[in-house]
């Protein structure tokens, strides 16, 4: 069912140091900051070959990254994309496994203008997944 690895987020606590960082010292193509009130979040992405690194910052009130960055002052890697064909179809599998939907358990439009959603960490080996209708 799930696809290619669209792309790995890491929390960082200061984006525009993150980004000389890759841009400068590891020569990776970064693109500009991006809003995402929706998520609450800014974020930045990474182009690799094959992947993304998406740089996330909290944006607002009650970021949902929040209380990761707190437990993780200096970042940490935050959860990793999958491409899924029919999101709906994924979801409705994944619960009927007994996997936990965050939020509304209805998709949001994610950073790349197609339909996201997360999975909790704690049913998916320790690691937050999103998934992404391509
Ligand atoms: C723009 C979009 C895009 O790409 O298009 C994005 O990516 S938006 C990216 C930002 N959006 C999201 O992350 C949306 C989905 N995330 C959420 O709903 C939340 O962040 C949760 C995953 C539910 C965690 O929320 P919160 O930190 O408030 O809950 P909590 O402190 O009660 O955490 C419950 C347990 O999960 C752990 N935990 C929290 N965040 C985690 C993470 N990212 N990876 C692994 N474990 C994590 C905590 O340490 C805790 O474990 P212990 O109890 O063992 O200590
Ligand atoms: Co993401």
């Amino acid at each position: 069912m799930i696809g290619r690895l669209n792309h790995v987020a890491i929390a960082v606590p200061d984006l525009a140091a993150a980004a000389a960082q890759y841009r400068d010292t590891l020569g990776a193509k970064v693109g500009a900051p991006q809003d995402e009130p929706d998520h609450g979040v800014t974020v930045i992405f990474v182009e690799l070959p094959n992947t993304k690194i998406e740089f996330l910052h909290p944006l607002g009130e009650n970021s949902p990254i929040a209380g990761f960055l707190e437990k993780n002052p200096a970042g940490g890697i935050h959860h990793i994309c999958y491409e899924v064909e029919d999101i709906l179809a994924a979801r409705d599998r994944l619960k009927a496994a007994g996997a936990r939907v965050l939020g509304s358990g209805e998709p949001k439009i994610g950073a790349h203008g197609k339909p996201v959603l997360f999975l909790h960490p704690k049913d998916f080996n320790g690691c937050l997944v999103e998934l992404e209708q391509v």
